[in-house]
């Protein structure tokens, strides 16, 4: 296959596509979402097909555990893909939306219109699911979307892809509003970014790989999705109980999330008394524990933690602990050590909570709450393409709002400046 030359028909076609997108009725990208959704339900033995092609490849190229979930297309998955394009049908739509109407001296009426980015430019994870949700969202924002999968899971997305057109196609939108790159090759992910003319923005869904090599080659804006560094921090004003639930919630809930917790800091006044029911808890779990000196003094079985500890990003099942100074030294420990995700304060305290959600510099701040809760669909926004870990543009998780941008809109009436 020739990539440069298949990636240009894709940007052309996707130009082409954003324009009739743009300009069609919330009605008809409501008919498409519903019809996709149908179309996915009569594609269940062709999805699962695919998925146990992709599980197979996965499983023969040594994939973990985590990474074989993410992968895996259960019926109950296919359901929630189903229930999420019906959940994005009933979303109020952005589009067309003015705000901030205000007359001005002059006596012009100034105010902002919400319209869509245009093409947006997909790279992320191995996971099909995401395929659905990011292409819902783009859809339901006015926007085409090219869409490049990890390529575990290429044969899982060409399944959800036919259903797509098979959605789009019904609603009488093109097909190609949502194309699903059709090759593993990286060379296509080169081409995805260097296309100004054809794409709009990037969101990139992934690790430091993939993130220095947008960063290095991309010449069209990016707004990044990068990893889950996050931390719980318990203050020694916490509640035991609660300190407990959130921390296994936030480390064991699920392993392989970005939102999960990789690092857990324990304030020195209360090390004696929590960390015995911490590791207990986590021991149960399976959770391997790495400690920084304080910790070991108190669980003397685990792993002495390292540097790298503090920056890792483990997706699995272990867990680095270390005993802080207070509050400032869990402060000084994260804004030095956390991917700027999701970080939370375990605390009774309110002016402790305060200073740390104003102190802590990451997308989601969080206070007496696990962090696997910093996701679209807990806040509200009914689905997300992921979770910015950028500052421009949008922040946090991504819902249809950060699909979009304003325009000015100006009422005059003859009116000229004086
Ligand atoms: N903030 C967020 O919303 C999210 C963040 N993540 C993060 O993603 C990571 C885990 O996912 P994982 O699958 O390991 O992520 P990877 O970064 O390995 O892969 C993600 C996607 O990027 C592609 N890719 C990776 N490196 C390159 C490169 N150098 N050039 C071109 N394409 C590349 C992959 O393609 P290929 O298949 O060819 O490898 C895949 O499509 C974790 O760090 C997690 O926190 C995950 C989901 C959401
Ligand atoms: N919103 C997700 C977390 C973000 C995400 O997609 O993470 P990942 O499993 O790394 O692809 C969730 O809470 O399940």
């Amino acid at each position: 296959m020739d990539i440069a030359a298949y990636m240009t028909d894709v940007g052309q076609q996707a130009r082409a596509a954003a324009t009739l997108i743009a300009r069609s009725t919330t009605e008809v990208r409501n008919r498409a979402l519903l019809a996709t959704a149908e179309a996915l339900d009569a594609a269940r033995s062709d999805l699962a097909e695919a998925n146990a092609l992709d599980l197979a490849g996965g499983r023969e190229s040594g994939l973990d555990a985590a990474m074989l979930d993410r992968l895996e297309l259960t019926p109950a998955r296919v359901d929630a893909m189903i229930e999420g394009l019906r959940q994005v049908a009933s979303l109020p739509d952005p589009i067309g939306v003015i705000t901030d109407m205000t007359y001005r001296p002059s006596g012009i009426q100034v105010g902002k219109m919400r319209v869509p980015l245009g093409v947006i430019g997909i790279i992320y994870e191995s996971r099909p699911n995401v395929t659905v949700e990011a292409a819902s969202l783009c859809l339901k924002s006015g926007n085409a979307a090219i869409l490049r999968g990890g390529s575990e899971s290429i044969h899982s997305n060409q399944a959800i892809a036919l259903c797509l057109a098979r959605g789009l196609a019904e609603a009488g939108l093109p097909e190609t509003a949502v194309q699903v790159v059709k090759t593993t090759e990286r060379a296509a992910v080169g081409e995805l970014i260097t296309m100004p003319d054809y794409v709009d923005v990037i969101v990139p869904r992934g690790g430091k790989g993939l993130i220095e090599r947008i960063s290095r080659d991309a010449r069209v804006p990016v707004i990044k999705h990068l990893d889950g560094v996050c931390h719980v921090y318990i203050d020694s004003h916490a509640d035991p109980e609660k300190a407990l639930s959130v921390a296994v919630n936030a480390k064991t809930h699920r392993y392989g999330t970005c939102n999960t917790m990789e690092t857990l800091l324990v304030d020195k006044e209360i090390a004696a008394d929590m960390l015995p029911l911490l590791g207990s808890a986590f021991i149960e779990k399976g959770v391997e524990l790495r400690g920084c000196e304080q910790t070991r003094e108190v669980l003397t079985d685990i792993k002495a933690a390292t540097e790298a500890d503090w920056e890792e990003e483990y997706l699995a099942p272990v867990l680095a602990i270390r005993v802080v100074d207070g509050l400032d030294g869990a402060i000084e420990h994260i804004n030095r050590y956390s991917s700027q995700h999701t970080d939370s304060i375990i605390t009774e305290n309110y002016t402790r909570a305060r200073r740390f959600i104003t102190e802590v510099d990451s997308s989601s701040v969080m206070v007496n709450a696990s962090t696997r809760l910093a996701d679209g669909f807990e806040y509200g926004l009914g689905a997300e393409i992921g979770i910015s870990t950028d500052k421009i543009h949008a922040r946090g998780p991504v819902g249809l709002e950060g699909l979009t941008s304003q325009k000015y809109v100006v009422f005059g009436d003859g009116h000229i400046r004086a």
